[in-house]
């Protein structure tokens, strides 16, 4: 499989994001005096990738690391890094939570009964770590609220916790230098714990949030890095969605009906529609 790298500011490298077992986008933010590290990665085999590109490229190694949220695709990789890990004082707590558990199928059963992790993520985990696997999750050294900055030299970043519907412990990695604002996954549905739900007060909040930055530079974890005008323009049906469902609640029918003449379109394309269905399960 081929795996991609991309320069995408003067001192951010990525690594992209690939779909087959759903590992997020890795960041590599290099000052004047340390590298920061975006997410650890699924696994040690996804953070190896990234740190064998680092060294063909002659990079600074990461000297620490920021977590995003505790979902297992951007933490499970922490411990193959052997560096600080830094992250907000609920991802601390989920991953305490699973750290000392066995992750054989039985167990992987479990934790999807308890709602903890889906089925799909069962899933992608064995195909990711294979069958005799061994997943070691280590707890953050460094937990904070809020917010905390770090100084790379020449360098600022803000780690910040927003929130949301997909996870309660999401942050947002904002590199003021570069203008560019890692959103993680902050922007998704709930996925755990009974049917994707949004809330379009929630969702509207977190957009307000994402704009205030003044970024440049949009990037997703499983998405692809977006220049201002098109993530505005890819986020725009999505923000009518939320406004209409703030002011039409629970009626589908209306929702629907509403975002169709927006579109100027007979049918809603499937990721709106289904984008319906995860508000109307969600609260307001
Ligand atoms: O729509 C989705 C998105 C993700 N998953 C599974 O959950 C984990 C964690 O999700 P993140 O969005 O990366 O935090 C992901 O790796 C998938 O296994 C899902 O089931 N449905």
């Amino acid at each position: 499989m081929e795996h991609k790298f991309e320069q995408i500011s003067p001192h951010i490298l990525i690594m992209h994001a690939e779909h087959a077992t759903d590992r997020p986008v890795l960041a590599a933010i290099t000052g004047e005096r340390r590298t920061l590290l975006m997410d650890a990665g699924a696994s040690p085999a996804h953070a190896g990738l990234f740190r064998e590109e680092l060294e063909r490229r002659g990079c600074r190694l990461p000297d620490m690391l920021v977590l995003t949220h505790w979902h297992w695709d951007h933490s499970f990789g922490t411990g193959a890094w052997g560096i600080p890990a830094i992250a907000h004082k609920e991802t601390a707590e989920a991953l305490a939570a699973l750290s000392g558990r066995g992750w054989s199928d039985e167990a992987m059963a479990e934790l999807v009964q308890a709602g903890t992790i889906s089925e799909d993520s069962a899933q992608h985990i064995r195909l990711e770590y294979g069958d005799s696997r061994e997943v070691n999750v280590r707890e953050p050294d460094i937990v904070f609220t809020g917010r905390i900055t770090i100084d790379l030299g020449g360098v600022t970043c803000v780690l910040t916790h927003v929130g949301g519907d997909h996870s309660a412990d999401s942050c947002v990695l904002y590199v003021q230098e570069d203008k560019v604002l890692f959103l993680g996954d902050a922007l998704g549905p709930s996925i755990y714990g009974g049917p994707y739900k949004y809330s379009s007060t929630g969702f509207l909040r977190l957009l307000e949030i994402t704009y205030g930055f003044g970024a440049e530079w949009f990037v997703e974890s499983h998405g692809i890095p977006m220049n201002e005008p098109d993530f505005r323009a890819d986020l725009a049906p999505w923000e009518r969605l939320a406004r209409l469902v703030d002011v039409f609640g629970h009626n589908r029918e209306r929702v629907v009906l509403e975002m169709k003449n927006y579109l100027k379109l007979e049918e809603l394309p499937r990721d709106l529609l289904q984008g319906v269905d995860y508000f109307m399960a969600g609260p307001k």
